[in-house]
Order: C-alpha cells, then structure tokens, then sequence
C-alpha cells in the first residue's frame, strides 16, 4: 500500500484546518477560561494544518525546510495543545514544561538533521518527546476518568494512549526494517500508515475539546441553578437535594439530622440606612461567619432574603443547641463594617431535629420555623428550639 504521502498531509492539513475554524467560531461567545482553552486548541491546529501543508507541499521546497518549519509548527502545536487541555480543565497550566518539551524536541530534531544527521534517531528522538507531551495530557486526565464522571476526560485520554502505541509501532517498525525510509516523504508503508492514522488524531483530540467543553457547560448549568449568586452558598432547590440525600443516610444509620434556621435580625434597618448594596454585604459577612461555625459534613443554604438553614446530620438535640449558640454568639461578637462605621448585628434561630423515620425534612423544616417566629417573639437574637 502506497498512498502519496502528500496526499494524505494535504487532507490532513485541511481537515485541521476545517477543524480549528470550527473550535474558534463555534466557541466565540463567552470569555471563560474553557473557551480560552478551546482557542488555543483552535491555534494549535492552525499550526498542525500549516506543518501537513508543509508537508503536502515538501517538493516545493528545501528538505532542511521542510524539516525545520514543519517541526517548529507541529511542536508548537502541541505545546499549546498541553496548555489548552489543562485550561479547558482548570488545571495548573504547565506552560514551562510544555516550552522545555518543545525546545527539546526541535534541538534533538535538529541535531539528528544538520550536525548528526540520523533519520531512525530523529525519530526516535522525536516521539519520545511526544509521548512525554501526550503523558502531560494524560495526567490531566487521569482524575476525571478514573472516577469515571466524565466520558469527554476517557475519550481523550484513549486518544493520547492510541498516540503513544502509534509511535511506539512506528519505531519499532522502522528500526526492524532492513531499509528503512530516510524520510516521512519518502514512500513507504509505514510512512503511510503512520500519516493516515496520525490525521485522525486532531479529529479525535477535537471531539474530545468539545464534549468536554460541552460537559463543562452543563455542569456550569447545573451549579447556576443551584447556587445563590449573591452569596455563594446553595440555594431552595440545592438544599432540597442535598436534604433528600442526607436524609437517606440518615435512615440507614439510624441518625438524626439537625435543622437551624437563621435569620438576621431588623435587617429592614440596615438595608434603610445603609442601601441595598452595603446591605449584600453585610449578608456575605454574615454567611462567612455561619461557615466558620461549621464541621465540613454541615450544610448551609440561603432559603430567602436574609434567612438560611444549615442542615447538621448525626447530631444529638444538646449538640445542635450548642452549635446554633456559637453561630449566634459568633455573629453577635461580629462588628460588620458597612460604609467606614461597624455595626452589630444579631440574628434569631429557630433549632429541629429530622428523626430517621421522618418521610422527608418537610417537617423538621415547618418546626424549625415555629422555633424561629418563637426565638423573635422572645425579643430576638436568642435560640429556640421545637419539641419534637
Ligand atoms: N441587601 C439585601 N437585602 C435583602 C435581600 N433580600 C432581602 N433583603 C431585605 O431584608 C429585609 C427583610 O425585612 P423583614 O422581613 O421586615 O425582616 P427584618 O427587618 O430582618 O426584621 P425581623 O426579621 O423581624 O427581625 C428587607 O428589607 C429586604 O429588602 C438581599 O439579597 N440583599
């Protein structure tokens, strides 16, 4: 089999370059760090479609620039293609490793071309920086796929596996023939199979790109349904599921789950004095303090405008009275700082304890609220708590 080497570089060439238009427009609104990732992987297969050019196009030129401009390309491409990975993934960018592969990889290139020349030990030379890129990626990947949460991270990371076991095959290959081709252009099989694989790389590692964007956005979705802009913490639907959740390891613990509700007290007056916006706030300095009070296994949601519930599985009615009175003690001690001058702040809560028989945290909730209306009727910035 002897397809034209050219050929194929040519199609390959294009349809990275098809492939980088499709990532740069497809993702041109927004300006998070994930679109920034699938920019940069958009660059990378500019460069990877002007290295297949150069090759498409090698009779046309020098064999030393073909080699040297089509290597500087495709290094560069991958370069940026480990960086991109890691912003679409949130992850610590390694920019430098990525820079001190791709230098590495050109000298080598280089020296086994111009001062040395070797074309098995360039490419030898050549892949093993590439398997060291693709190791890169792979340990980008390695968490989300081990846990399995996300097919997009598999996806990829059996792209970059296929990529080493392509070079891995290549070598092995050239080095057992008898006469081995002295270069990609030069006509053979495994220059053949080598390209026509490695043309489909950028088409896999692209679809990876996307659907692992794609899933970045519906998680993004999923959290901005759930979680309180303003505060940061969960919201009314976040706090349902996480009680249905808690509750059904209640049950079969045989524990109980703690239920506070907490609400600032006059807040109408600072809001009135002070404006809406030093209002917000005093509301983030507020949930700050309740966090602090906080064991990691506790949670905390806002329920209405300056009221949340914080959800205490596996405590005792004793422990949960203690918990409640250090966040009011906490917050009462506070001095909130609004427009250059403190101010004192208190809060009301209202304490219920969700058995492990209850059907759902319904009722703990509607006494938890009794317990509040009780804690301001009392004069405020006190703790009850429901009977039962
Ligand atoms: N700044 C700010 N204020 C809010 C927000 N949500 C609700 N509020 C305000 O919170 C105040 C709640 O007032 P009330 O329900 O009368 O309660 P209160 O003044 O705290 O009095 P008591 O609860 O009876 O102690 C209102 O002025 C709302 O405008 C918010 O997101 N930001």
């Amino acid at each position: 089999m002897h397809l034209n080497v050219e050929t194929l570089a040519l199609i390959n060439g294009g349809q990275a370059l098809v492939l980088a238009l499709m990532l740069w427009f497809g993702t041109r609104d927004g300006s998070n760090l994930a679109v920034k990732g699938l920019r940069l992987r958009a660059t990378a297969l500019l460069l990877e479609a002007g290295a297949d050019f150069v090759l498409a196009f090698d009779f046309k030129l020098s064999p030393l620039a073909v080699l040297l401009v089509g290597n500087t390309l495709n290094l560069s491409a991958q370069a940026l293609t480990i960086v991109a990975l890691r912003m679409v993934l949130d992850r610590n960018l390694r920019w430098r490793e990525a820079l001190v592969l791709g230098v590495a990889a050109w000298l080598g290139v280089t020296y086994f071309s111009i001062v040395h020349p070797d074309y098995l030990m360039r490419v030898l030379w050549g892949s093993c920086i590439l398997t060291c890129n693709a190791l890169l990626n792979i340990t980008a990947l390695w968490g989300g796929c081990r846990k399995r949460d996300t097919r997009a991270q598999c996806l990829l990371l059996w792209t970059y596996v296929l990529a080493i076991a392509l070079m891995v095959w290549r070598n092995v290959s050239l080095w057992m023939l008898s006469a081995p081709p002295q270069g990609i252009g030069v006509p053979s099989t495994v220059n053949t199979i080598y390209v026509l694989l490695l043309g489909l790389q950028p088409l896999l590692a692209s679809v990876g790109f996307l659907l692992l964007y794609n899933e970045i956005l519906q998680r993004d979705l999923h959290d901005l349904a759930r979680i309180d802009p303003l505060t940061g913490v969960i919201n009314r639907l976040g706090l349902l599921e996480a009680s249905e959740v808690l509750l059904a390891r209640a049950r079969a613990r045989r524990e109980s789950i703690g239920v506070l509700l907490i609400d600032a007290d006059h807040f109408k007056s600072i809001n009135d004095r002070f404006g809406h916006d030093d209002g917000d706030r005093v509301l983030l300095e507020l949930v700050a303090n309740i966090r602090r009070m906080l064991r990691t296994s506790d949670l905390v949601g806002r329920v209405g405008g300056e009221e949340f519930l914080v959800l205490s599985p596996s405590v005792k009615e004793a422990d949960l009275l203690a918990l409640a009175e250090r966040i009011r003690i906490a917050v009462e001690r506070t001095q909130f700082h609004i427009a250059g001058q403190s101010y004192a702040l208190t809060v009301s809560i209202g304490a219920a304890i969700a058995t492990a028989d209850e059907p759902d945290m319904m009722g703990a909730r509607r006494r938890a609220d009794a317990a509040l209306y009780d804690a301001k009727r009392a004069g405020r910035n006190c703790v009850k708590i429901s009977a039962a």
